[in-house]
């Protein structure tokens, strides 16, 4: 006989933990972090180890089966099997955080009233029992009429307990198809607390309130003031720390990839091969390598914070002036991935229910820093920037790096602004985030997701990168210069030529045609525009490192006009592509594409100009 795929679901409210025990019992890597909505759209994986061939889905977090955003949606709709070609889970394995029962169990007696199989997981056990809670699980399994179990996700405890009760579970399920209709709300919901309210007086055992530290910890980083100054402190700190610490590792990469050079070039002969091998394939990736420090260093301080339950609360904290200017909390968790990278923050809007909103939050999500930046503007601030310290406390590369990532924040509050005044007042969305618990950061997910992060870099640097690397060094060696050639070899080759075409349009920024041509490759992928300066500089001649190099052939308020250029330029091509798939509009993408090149443009004359005036 051969048997059908059983199908269980994870359902629970957010950042219960969810996504850290579907890790667990699917062996699947998919991201766990410590604010509401992580999860967005529902992941599925092979459940092993019962008798039968089963799935298990990952859901979004929701609160109710009967009040539902677009996300809570996704839940609701696959629980229910409403979901278009989607079977219908067959049972369900209910996710509650142990240190909020109350706000679990409603979720809990909403879906027991569907009628399905159900297995109740009690998650966070572990901050359960540091806070004295303590829980009846049989008592309550009576209660309940269904398997209790206590896990603590992070740890595997008491996986191996939730395996054998899926497995009880599996011997006698039946798998179905249809949908299934969402009940009437059969009681009204002070009836329904009174049920939970005595369940909870006769199985849980907890002191009164939260630890006050938690509370403390609360009044000084959401104080209006204290909080926006410890919020800049920490932002200055990271950016700080990018530059300080990396250094030693960065001239340890710098010194193995000129070793790597020599040692190559002394096996090939002197020749064009030698000069393809050594000018374009080393030099090219072993210029964007060397910001692999950097990159670990900030993503470092990005997982650690979204680990620790900081950032709902920074965005609490903004709120105000993200509500200000017509965007709200739904807009934080896409503008947040946008450090990152801007595509996966902007395909994450969909969250977004508000049309206008999502619009706006699309339109400005680029401006956040991504991480494809963080090597142009290293390689700038490097070369330009003294290290000197300022206030007595920072240093001026990391308070530089910190003024770009601003400017880029500000200036989205400022299009986010005017989009506003375009479209009229609109409703006001109450910000609607949960403050989750502070926690330290779970050493596993921090070193997976930098191991995670720094595979993303070097895939980068091995695939993209190396190709333009490639093309590029073609492009600045033919054709070679004439026999009475004048000036350097490479002002007579494609890239040289190319340069020339476009300097007059970059003339009144001042940018030579070297930096113009490294725009081009730059459009796929940002670091690019360092390795491209690395090939048209040595090409042309220039041997010292390639900062110092820079150094003497910008001028400073060039090389700011330049800083700023990137922090507007659409200078990719995937954002561009995704907001053409999300938007579903080739005007939005044409206004989208034509105001960030129409900002950089402005933005990169006025800093030219100003820093000509101050220096
Ligand atoms: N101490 C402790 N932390 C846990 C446990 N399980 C999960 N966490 C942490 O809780 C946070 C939320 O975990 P997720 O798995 O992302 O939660 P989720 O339910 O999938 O959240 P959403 O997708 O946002 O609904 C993360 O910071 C985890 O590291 C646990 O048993 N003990
Ligand atoms: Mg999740």
């Amino acid at each position: 006989m051969s048997q059908s795929v059983l199908h269980f679901a994870l359902v629970g409210n957010p950042n219960c933990g969810k996504t850290a025990l579907f890790n667990c019992l699917t062996g699947a890597r998919a991201k766990v972090a410590n604010y509401a909505g992580v999860t967005v759209e529902k992941r599925s994986g092979p459940l092993a180890g019962l008798s039968r061939p089963a799935e298990l889905i990952d859901l979004p977090g929701t609160y109710s089966l009967y009040v539902a955003s677009p996300d809570e949606q996704v839940a609701r709709r696959v629980i229910l099997g409403e979901m278009p070609g989607e079977v219908r889970p067959d049972a369900l394995v209910a996710v509650v955080d142990a240190t909020n029962i109350k706000l679990g169990l409603r979720l809990v007696l909403e879906l027991k009233a569907l009628g399905l199989p159900m297995i109740l997981v009690l998650n966070l056990a572990d901050a359960a029992r540091q806070r004295g809670i303590n829980i009846r699980t049989d008592l309550l399994a009576e209660r309940l009429g269904m398997p209790v179990v206590e896990t603590v996700a992070v740890r595997r405890n008491g996986v191996a307990a939730l395996q054998a009760a899926l497995r009880t579970l599996a011997l006698d399920l039946k798998s179905r198809t249809g949908s299934l209709g969402l009940p009437e709300r059969g009681e009204a919901v002070e009836s329904l607390y009174a049920r939970i309210d005595a369940l909870l007086a006769d199985c849980v055992e907890a002191p009164a309130s939260a630890p006050r530290w938690q509370d403390r910890l609360d009044a000084l980083v959401m104080h209006p003031v204290l909080g926006l100054v410890i919020l800049a402190a920490t932002l200055l700190l990271m950016f700080q720390a990018v530059f300080a610490w990396a250094a030693p590792l960065m001239d340890g990469i710098e010194a193995l990839v000129g070793w790597l050079g020599g040692q190559v070039g002394a096996l090939l002969p002197e020749g064009i091969l030698h000069d393809f091998v050594v000018d374009g394939l080393i030099a090219g990736m072993g210029s964007v390598l060397v910001f692999l420090p950097q990159i670990i260093i900030l993503f470092a301080f990005i997982l650690a914070l979204e680990d620790s339950g900081y950032l709902p609360r920074a965005a609490f904290l903004l709120d105000r002036m993200m509500r200000g200017v017509g965007l709200s909390g739904r807009s934080f968790i896409p503008l947040l991935s946008s450090f990152a990278c801007a595509v996966p923050g902007i395909m994450s809007t969909r969250s977004i229910s508000n049309p206008h909103e999502r619009l706006v939050t699309i339109m400005t999500a680029p401006l956040m820093t991504c991480s494809a930046r963080l090597p142009v503007y290293a390689l700038v601030i490097g070369a330009f920037v003294p290290q000197r310290t300022v206030w007595g406390l920072f240093n001026l590369q990391g308070v530089t790096l910190f003024c770009l990532y601003v400017a880029g924040i500000a200036s989205a509050a400022l299009v986010a602004w005017v989009c506003r005044r375009r479209q009229g007042k609109s409703e006001s969305f109450p910000l609607l985030l949960e403050l989750p618990n502070y926690r330290w950061p779970n050493l596993y997910h921090f070193l997976l997701g930098l191991k995670e992060r720094a595979w993303i870099f070097l895939r980068r640097v091995g695939t993209i990168i190396l190709a333009l690397s490639i093309v590029l060094w073609f492009l600045a060696t033919f054709p070679g210069a004439p026999e009475d050639a004048a000036l350097p070899a490479i002002e007579y080759s494609f890239a040289g030529k190319l340069g020339a075409l476009m300097q007059p349009l970059f003339e009144p920024l001042g940018f030579s045609w070297q930096m113009c041509i490294a725009l081009i490759p730059a459009m796929a992928a940002r670091e690019v525009a360092v390795s491209t300066l690395a090939t048209v500089y040595a090409v042309g001649g220039g041997d010292a490192a390639l900062g110092s190099t820079l150094a003497h052939s910008w001028s400073l308020p060039v090389a700011l006009a330049y800083l700023a250029w990137f922090v507007y330029a659409p200078q990719c091509l995937s954002t561009i592509a995704v907001v053409r798939r999300e938007t579903n509009s080739r005007r939005a993408t044409l206004i989208f594409t034509a105001y960030l090149f129409a900002l950089a443009y402005v933005a990169a004359l006025l800093v030219r100009h100003l820093a000509a005036a101050w220096a």
